[in-house]
């Protein structure tokens, strides 16, 4: 079989991305407050006209937000895999992912109060 140009290995490999990050969205609870939370600040963004430089930290914590919460779901489906059981190395591993979550998060909601705190008050 003749070995798949560079170009069609790359579109194949976007395409396998956009039909994981759908999954994510359509499977996923804590993926879709996510992602609601994402269109309302992104809502508030038109709203209050905010400047170039808070639409890139605004984009930029969002997709971190969302990129982390996927690495996060993957994680627990591949730990669930490969140890159905209770297992307090895989409770470590859990845990240790969702932290990782949970401070990209804060840090997003830090940014997203400097930005909006001034313009509501
Ligand atoms: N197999 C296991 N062995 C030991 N502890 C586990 C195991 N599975 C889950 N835990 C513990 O329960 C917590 C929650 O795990 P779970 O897989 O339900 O994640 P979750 O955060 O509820 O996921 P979701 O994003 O689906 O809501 C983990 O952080 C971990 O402390």
């Amino acid at each position: 079989m003749p070995k798949e140009s560079f170009l069609v290995n790359r579109l194949k490999a976007v395409r396998y991305a956009v039909r994981g990050a759908l999954l994510l969205i359509r499977t996923e609870a804590s993926i879709k407050v996510q992602v609601v939370l994402g269109l309302i600040v992104t809502a508030l963004g038109f709203y209050f006209e905010i400047s170039n430089t808070e639409w890139i930290l605004q984009i930029l914590a969002i997709a971190l937000v969302l990129g982390v919460e996927g690495l996060n779901t993957a994680i627990e489906k591949l730990a669930d895999f490969c140890q159905p059981e209770f297992d307090e190395r895989i409770g470590f591993l859990k845990d240790v992912s969702a932290g990782a979550v949970m401070l990209v998060s804060v840090a997003a909601a830090v940014v997203g109060l400097i930005i909006y705190i001034p313009k509501f008050f």
